[in-house]
This record gives C-alpha cells, sequence and structure tokens, in this order.
C-alpha cells in the first residue's frame, strides 16, 4: 500500500522513472568488480532497476545480470550476490512442488508413472538441477551472498508469523514500548467469525488481511470491517486486526544490514520520530530472529501516547 512519503533519516533520491529497461540492454556492461545475479517480479525489476540506479551502480563497477530461472543456477554466474524477489512460492518452493506432483501421480497411478517421475528425477542430475537450487548454490558456493536466505523470507509470508517474532522479542522499555494488535488467524470459511470474534475480546473497527503475503495484488487487499456482519463475508485464509487508532501517521523503517533508514509517511512537521536506540535494538533482534539483512517494520504510535509503537507489518526487500 502506497501513501506520500517523507525521507528522514536520509536523503534517497526517489525520481521515478518509467523506463525499466534490463540493465544488459542499456549499454555495454563495464568491467564490474561485483557481480550480482537477479531474480525478481516484473514489478519488482521496474521499482528497483531503474536506469539511473543502474548507471550509478555501474558507476560503482556494480553489474546487475538477470538469473535464467530455467536454467540450473550453478550453470549461471559466476556472481557475487544474488538478490531475488519472486512472486507466490519462492524459488526454491516452486522446483520441489513440481518434483512432489510428480511423487503424488505416482502414489495414484502406480508403475507407469513410477518411470516418469524416474525421468524427471534422472533429468534434473543430469541437468545438474536440484530441487532446491538456491540451498544447493548456497552450499556449493558459500563466498556468494544470498539476500536473504528463502527459508528466513518465509516468516514475512504469513502475517501471523511476521507478528510472532516482534511478539517475542523482551526488549528493555526505556526508549518506548513495542508491540504489536492483537489479531486473530480465521483459516476456514467465515461464518462463526462473529462469534469467534466475540470470544477472543476483539471489537471493530478491524482491519482484514489476508493471511499470506505472496507479492501478489491479493495479498495487499486490505477491508476495514465496521461490523459484525460485513465479518462472514469475508474470504479465509485472513488475518483480524484490532484497529489502532495512531493520527494517520506511519512510521518505515528500512534495515540494510547494519543501517536503519526511516521515512514518515503522512509527515506532521512538528512530531517526534521513534528513538534511534529503540530502533537500533529493534532491527538488531529482528535481524538475528529472522536471519534477514534486507527487510522494512512498518510503525505507527498509538494516539494520545508518547512511546507506545506498535509494529503492524514486516516487508522483505521492500521498495
Ligand atoms: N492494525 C492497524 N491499525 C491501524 N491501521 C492499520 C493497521 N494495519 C494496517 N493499517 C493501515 O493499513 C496500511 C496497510 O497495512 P499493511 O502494511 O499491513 O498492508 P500491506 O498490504 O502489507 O502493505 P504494504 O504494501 O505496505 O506492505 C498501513 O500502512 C496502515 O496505514
Ligand atoms: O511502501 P513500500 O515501498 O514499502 O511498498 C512495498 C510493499 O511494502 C511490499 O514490500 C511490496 O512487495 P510485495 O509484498 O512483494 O508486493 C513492495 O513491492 P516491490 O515490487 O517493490 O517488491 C512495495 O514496494
Ligand atoms: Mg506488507
Amino acid at each position: 500500500m502506497k501513501l506520500n512519503a517523507t525521507i528522514l533519516y536520509s536523503c534517497v533520491d526517489d525520481e521515478r522513472e518509467e523506463a525499466s529497461t534490463p540493465p544488459s540492454e542499456i549499454s555495454p556492461p563495464e568491467p564490474a568488480s561485483i557481480i550480482v545475479g537477479y531474480a525478481f517480479t516484473s514489478k519488482k525489476k521496474k521499482s528497483f532497476l531503474k536506469p539511473k540506479f543502474i548507471r550509478l551502480a555501474r558507476n560503482k563497477g556494480i553489474q546487475f545480470v538477470p538469473i535464467d530461472l530455467k536454467r540450473a543456477l550453478s550453470e549461471q554466474g559466476p556472481f557475487n550476490i544474488v538478490l531475488h524477489k519472486l512472486e507466490g512460492r519462492d524459488w526454491s518452493q516452486v522446483i520441489e512442488v513440481c518434483a512432489l506432483s510428480f511423487i503424488l501421480v505416482y502414489e495414484s497411478n502406480g508403475l507407469v508413472l513410477l518411470w516418469n517421475f524416474y525421468c524427471v528425477a534422472s533429468f534434473f542430475q543430469s541437468h545438474s538441477i536440484s530441487y532446491f537450487p538456491l540451498k544447493d548454490y548456497q552450499r556449493l558456493h558459500p563466498e556468494v551472498t544470498v539476500v536473504d536466505p528463502p527459508e528466513a523470507i518465509q516468516h514475512l509470508r504469513n502475517r501471523q508469523s511476521m507478528l510472532e517474532v516482534v511478539a517475542d522479542l523482551k526488549l528493555p522499555e526505556s526508549y518506548g514500548k513495542v508491540c504489536t494488535p492483537r489479531q486473530l488467524v480465521i483459516s476456514k470459511n467465515p461464518t462463526s467469525v462473529p462469534d469467534e470474534v466475540v470470544k477472543a475480546g476483539l471489537t471493530v473497527p478491524l482491519v482484514v488481511k489476508p493471511l499470506v503475503v505472496d507479492g501478489s495484488v491479493k495479498s495487499h487487499a486490505l477491508f476495514l470491517a465496521y461490523d459484525h456482519i460485513s465479518l462472514s463475508e469475508l474470504e479465509a485464509p485472513m488475518v483480524l486486526q484490532e484497529f489502532i487508532n495512531h493520527s494517520g501517521v506511519l512510521f518505515k523503517v528500512f534495515i540494510v544490514g547494519e543501517s536503519i533508514k526511516v521515512v514518515r509517511r503522512f509527515s506532521l512537521p512538528d512530531l517526534k520520530l521513534p528513538p534511534q536506540p529503540m530502533l537500533e535494538m529493534l532491527a538488531k533482534e529482528l535481524h538475528h530472529r529472522l536471519g534477514l539483512r534486507l527487510f522494512n517494520l512498518d510503525i505507527i504510535r498509538q494516539k494520545g501516547t508518547k512511546d507506545l509503537y506498535y509494529i503492524i507489518d514486516i516487508n522483505y526487500f521492500p521498495g
């Protein structure tokens, strides 16, 4: 969900360039000292690989090379860094599910399809394609930095596990208190939702969010439920989250390795930012617990309080 943004701690060039020419097609690549292999959705290509950014990177000896997902990763490169953001299931799972489907077909159809599965397996072997290419690639090439490991990203692909890790933190409260909105996960059809909401002690209005976050448009379709009747009309799986009044101000906290950048959206000029030491503790802890280097936290402050903060969303490799 995009709102107007004011950059605070750092000056980021927000100039939008419509063109999204792949880097390799702009001009012949300069000799690069760092080669970044990337596997992106077309949306990510557009938002991230802007010509101006690619020029800047090239001047610094960094070259972006597209990864061909249809070919074995080990046949491509060499890369210094692998950067990825794909829609739906992550890269390794797509291949895993493909192999699994053959096993399932084999189980229901007997020997003929056993042979089929065997052929697929030997095809993968002879073409050096593993069922978990990124994992295998990491094992074979520990010198390559993969940003970020698919298993770490999994935490952020579900709005329950995403916030559980924050709820488990035991941070000192000297700079402010960080919590998460109370929420209820609805996994099945929602006819019983009104009762469940009452049982859980939640009250309307509630923010309704799809449980799964897979980069699709659907996973960003949010609703506000103002009454109990509308709750039973929604599509599971979803989370129902208590609405936090927050004066319409959101802090986007971007974490890139050890650095933290804060962006205020719907900014008010005289409003103070969340304290830097609190953000540093949060970023450090979540980096360790999630195993991610490139992510962002969306933080709001409860209206009428000075230091009660809620983390409402965490995004991997955000815009
Ligand atoms: N619990 C909440 N209380 C009040 N407002 C909320 C709450 N949750 C979300 N919002 C509002 O809805 C917006 C979108 O919510 P959220 O970030 O969870 O969705 P998203 O689809 O993951 O968005 P993004 O594209 O930023 O990742 C927030 O930026 C905030 O303005
Ligand atoms: O407001 P921002 O720029 O942080 O919006 C992000 C959004 O929060 C999600 O991270 C999006 O990723 P998906 O969940 O995969 O859709 C980002 O899109 P992307 O195409 O840049 O990865 C948004 O920019
Ligand atoms: Mg999000």
